[in-house]
Order: structure tokens, then sequence, then C-alpha cells
């Protein structure tokens, strides 16, 4: 069992369109999630209009959270639950919803994170050219201005845009995610679009007296496929894209030096400064390494994603590396200490289908284990003077896990959904023993 640093937050994370359903309810608009799953519906044909029920479970599911004992609880707030076509008249009933939440959340001794954007953008907008309409920008900064006038006064903590560079290169590049365009290199418009919008939250909650403003950005080591130049160079742009594309604009204020040159078009006067707004915490949301290689000459892009042999797999096929998370904190440190805020591990968690037994116990070890390596990952990193200061699981509750639907299983907490009941795992019960072990070593 790792022991932490003391006044490490451990908690837990979810987001609005995987857990709380009630997509039409309430004044509620349609986000971009619900139009993507009817046209490519998952396999197994759900999505995410009941989820994990959350919107109408949300005290039980805040009960949950206190029997667990985290101290921080990382959950999203649905645009078009609190705007339904993005901008314009608010929905009482949407922000009331949020309000309670945060109400119940510090009544119960928790500090709310709260993401403002979570993959799912109203749908109105995206008629209206979506992220690719610089309007959305400025939509999101009037939203995150409105949500924060209501809440900044308790919310503890603040994230714009969770995992801005999957929106844009899996919503927009290769469409492999909601909204579903095939855009490739003319995405990196959007890259640019969405850390404006970063910006401009940022402002607008900082307007607001917000505490903590931070990011939640998807990093993963890059390995090439072998030592082969091409496979290096490939695996050296992808880096740049995938993990410097927001990290170093955030922190710099610039682009990563080659692929700068593909942006000059795109950024404004102004532009870089507006983005690179101080954060109080780095938020870095990690699963595993992605191994790279150099794609044919006629492939959209000069890179491609190759499988990872020789290594433990969740149930999604993601291999387990947790060595990988250890090495990644200490060469980013390197590399960024000067420009670096305290870091928190947003999201860290793994895919395990298994389900109640005869005796209804969720026997998932195999999360239990990727847990355990993980925080020892980041305590080792710690004890090399990487500066980490939270912890969040992905996921509380089995969710919506977009084109995956409900077939992957990331909670703590078993979502039977044909029920709706929930059942704590094993899982939960180890990191609960983590958390008290936690509490009892800082006395
Ligand atoms: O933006 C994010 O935070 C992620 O995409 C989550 O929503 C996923 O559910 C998780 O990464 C597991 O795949």
């Amino acid at each position: 069992m790792p022991l932490l640093p003391p006044g490490f937050v451990l908690g837990a994370a979810t987001a609005a369109a995987q857990i709380e359903g009630a997509t039409a309810e309430d004044g509620r608009g349609p986000s971009i999630w619900e139009t993507y799953a009817r046209r490519h519906p998952p396999a197994d044909g759900s999505d995410g209009s009941v989820a994990a029920d959350h919107y109408h479970r949300v005290d039980e599911d805040v009960a949950l959270l206190a029997r667990l004992g985290v101290s921080s609880y990382r959950f999203s707030i649905s645009w078009s639950r609190v705007l339904p076509t993005g901008r314009g008249p608010v929905n009482a009933a949407g922000l009331d919803f949020y309000d309670r939440l945060v109400d119940r959340l510090l009544e119960s001794g928790l500090a709310p994170m709260a993401t403002l954007y979570h993959h799912d953008l109203p749908q109105a907008l995206e008629d209206d050219g979506g992220w690719i309409n610089p309007a959305t920008a400025v939509a999101f900064g009037d939203y995150a201005g409105i949500v924060g006038e209501r809440l900044a006064d308790r919310v503890s903590s603040w994230v714009p845009i969770s995992e801005p560079n999957v929106a844009a290169f899996l919503g927009y590049g290769n469409g492999t995610q909601a909204p579903g365009h095939r855009l490739y290199f003319d995405a990196l418009h959007v890259v640019h679009q969405l850390l404006l919008g970063h910006g401009r939250a940022v402002g607008a909650l900082r307007e607001a007296g917000a505490r903590e403003v931070g990011c939640a950005n998807n990093h993963a080591p890059i390995w090439p496929f072998s030592e082969d130049p091409a496979d290096v160079g490939a695996g050296k742009l992808f880096d740049s894209l995938w993990n410097g594309m927001f990290l170093e604009p955030m922190l710099l204020g610039r682009y990563p030096v080659d692929v700068a040159p593909l942006m000059d078009d795109l950024v404004a006067p102004g532009d870089l400064a507006l983005i690179r707004q101080p954060l109080d915490f780095y938020g870095v949301n990690y699963y595993s390494p992605i191994r790279i290689a150099a794609a044919p000459d006629d492939a959209p892009v000069p890179f491609e994603v190759f499988e990872m042999l020789g290594y433990p797999r969740t149930d999604r096929g993601w291999t387990v590396v947790p060595d990988a998370l250890r090495e990644w904190l200490i060469t980013f440190r390197a590399r960024f200490r000067a420009a670096l805020p305290p870091i928190v591990v947003t999201e860290a968690g793994a895919s395990y289908a298994v389900g109640p037994d005869e005796r209804g116990v969720v026997d998932d070890q195999a999360r239990i284990d990727y847990l355990d390596a993980h925080l020892r990952a980041v305590v080792e990193a710690c004890e090399r003077g990487v500066d980490v200061r939270g912890f969040y699981v992905w996921s509380l509750l089995d969710g919506f896990e977009w084109t995956e639907g409900l077939a992957q299983r990331y909670g703590l907490v078993h979502v039977d959904h044909e029920t709706l009941v929930r059942t704590p795992k094993r899982s939960f019960a180890w990191y609960a023993e983590v958390i008290a072990a936690q509490t009892r070593s800082v006395g």
C-alpha cells in the first residue's frame, strides 16, 4: 500500500456525458455525443441517454464518495445543460443541478473540482461550425463566466477543458470521436481555437473569483516502433502533437518548435498571451504509453499507432506500464521545471469488465494492481523531486465510455446498466483503505 506525501489529495473523477443520463430532461439541450452515438452506435448499441443515471441518483453517488473517503471529487458540467444552445438564455434547472451537487459535496467534506468542458459540445454550436468557428471559443469564455459567477465561491478548483488533444485530434483530426470530422492536419485550427477557449475560460474564472484553475491534459510517453530514423522522426512529431501542442502554449506561450511553422497563419497578435494564463496546477491524465511508427507515404498523416507487445493489458487492450508514468513525470519536470506549477494526476485508471459474482462481490484485483502500481510510480516520482499534489482515479462509476458504449468499465463502483444498482467493487474498499492509511499517517 503506497504511502503518499503529507497533504496529497486522493480523489475520484467522472464526466457529465458519461454518467448523468437525463439528456433531454429539465431543459438540457443536445450535445455532439448524442448525435455521434446515433450516427455511429457503439457495438452494444448504447448511448449516453441513461449512462449511470447520475442525474437522478446524485445523493446516492455523493454518499458513495463520502464512504470512499476521498478528499476531492472531479466532475464535469454539461455546457448544454446550463446553456441549451451553448449561448443565450441560461437553463436555470441545469445550473441549479450543479449548484446542489456542489453543496452536497461540501456538506460531505469533499472539495469540488469542476471541469467546464468534457467533450460534450452543445449540438447547436456544432451546427454553427463547432470549434472550427472562432465564435465557439468566445461562447466558451462566456459560459465559463456564467458558471463561475454562480459556483466560484464554493468550487475549490477548475479545469476548463478535459483532454483538448483528444477533442481536437480524435474529434476533428481522424473523426473517431464526436463530432467526427476528418480534417487531419487542418484540425490544427481547432487546436488553436480550443487553446483560445482555455485562455478565455481561465480569464473569466479568475474574474469570477475562482480559487484554483488548472488544466487536464492527456499525456502519454511516446515510444518509436524501432530505431529506424523514420520511426524515431515519426515518434518525435507525434510527441510534439500529442504531448506538446497544448502543454507548451499553456506553459511557455509558444507552440513546439517543430510544428510552430504550421501554426503561424492561425495565430493572431495577443493570442499566445491570452492562452498562457498562469495556472495553479498542471493536470495530467495518464493511461498508457503509445508506440509510433512512420506511416506509408500515401497515408493522410506521417505516423501510425502500433500495438505494444509484451506488456499486461487492460480489457480495453491498453498496455499497463506504471514505470512509464514515473519516467514521464520525471522527464516532464526536467524539461519544463521553470514554468511548471504543481502537478496533479487528474485522471488515471483502467478498464476491467468483471461484474458481481454469485455472492455479489466484484473482484477487480487487476484494477487494484493497476492503481497500486501507478500510485507507487507517483510516489517514486515525488521522491525524485517531482511536485505531484494529487491523484484522481478514473472513474468513480462505470459509465458511457464514448465509442465503447457501456462495455468498458472504469468504475470503482459497478453499475448494473439494467437496474442502475451500484455495487462498490473490491477496488473501492482497497482505495478507501489507502485513503484511511494516509489519513492515519498524517495523524
Ligand atoms: O477526456 C477524458 O478525460 C477521457 O477521454 C475520459 O473521458 C475517458 O473516459 C477516459 O480517458 C477513459 O478512456
